[in-house]
């Protein structure tokens, strides 16, 4: 209850801003994009296709033990600003990031950097599975071999095992080992990969879109999945479905062609949106 000048003041401030930034057309962000002790630290990054700018300027953190949701319309960036937490857009031809990218407070995009451990430290699980075409052991034992990461056969082994059972697959693969990972149902398949991101102990997960081509049922063991894995990880997940980022995130990121637009408590950014175009997108008017 409002008792003092003070607080009505404040309280009248308060909402006189809040009227500023939902009515606003402004591209600068609303909300707090940084975090205490980030895990990763984004600051004015830019990517440019060819001479096309896809990404204006995003500063943004991902906490430790934090699951971010990246949420927008069709186009406005959200793989591609993910794809730049790992160095993913590397690979694309013609593809430039600009600004700073941090790590624990190393630049990723440091010349003198290796990309390939980084995207061990910062795995990344695609929308469709994409298992390799080996068994389901070899699936997971694969990244831990080429990092040299076990020192024989019995380490190997229980690192299969342990990165199976945090992906909540084991008991579901674990007399069949030797099967092809191709042979898993959609959603068995999605929980292998993850399984062999973790067995290459990351500190990020990135997550594109990665329950859009399972079923309900799969979907809910990915999402619960992802509820467990924050324990030991900082995840950011592209998402289509703002059921699913009100139910596996603690913060949300809303983009809105290249830019970010609004940032905040999951809970926030769907029951009270500062921003006009955030609020746009989650009652539906667009999108
Ligand atoms: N390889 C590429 N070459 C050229 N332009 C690209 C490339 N990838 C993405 N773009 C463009 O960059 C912009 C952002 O695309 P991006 O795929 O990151 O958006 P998105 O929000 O993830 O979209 P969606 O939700 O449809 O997957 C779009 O205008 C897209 O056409």
């Amino acid at each position: 209850m409002i008792t003092t000048v003070e607080e009505i003041q404040r309280s009248t401030t308060a909402m006189r801003s809040g009227e500023l930034a939902r009515s606003q057309e402004s591209r600068e962000t609303v909300g707090d994009y940084s975090v205490p002790d980030a895990r990763m630290r984004c600051r004015d990054v830019e990517v440019w296709y060819g001479d096309k700018r896809a990404i204006h300027g995003v500063s943004l953190d991902l906490g430790r033990n934090e699951v971010l949701s990246m949420i927008g319309p069709s186009g406005c960036g959200k793989s591609t600003f993910l794809r730049c937490l790992n160095r993913m857009n590397d690979t694309i031809d013609g593809c430039r990031v600009s600004g700073s990218i941090q790590l624990d407070g190393e630049e990723i995009y440091d010349r003198a950097l290796d990309p390939v451990p980084l995207r061990a430290r910062v795995g990344m699980v695609f929308q469709k599975p994409n298992p390799f075409p080996k068994s389901i052991y070899e699936n997971v034992a694969y990244g831990p071999r080429i990092h040299g990461l076990t020192n024989n056969k019995t380490e190997l082994d229980a690192l299969v095992e342990t990165s199976l059972r945090k992906a909540g697959l084991w008991d579901e693969v674990k007399d069949r080992l030797d099967a092809p990972g191709t042979g898993l149902s959609g959603g068995q398949q999605q929980r292998l990969c993850i399984a062999r991101t973790i067995a290459v102990s990351p500190e990020v997960i990135l997550m594109d879109e990665p329950c859009s081509a399972l079923d309900p049922i799969a979907t809910a063991i990915i999402e619960e999945l992802i509820d467990e894995l924050r324990a030991n990880y900082s995840i950011a997940i592209v998402t289509h479905s703002m059921q699913q980022a009100a139910r596996v995130s603690q913060r949300t990121a809303y983009f809105h062609l290249g830019d970010l637009i609004e940032v905040g408590e999951t809970n926030q950014i769907f029951t009270n949106p500062q921003h006009r175009l955030t609020e746009d997108y989650i009652t539906g008017r667009f999108g």
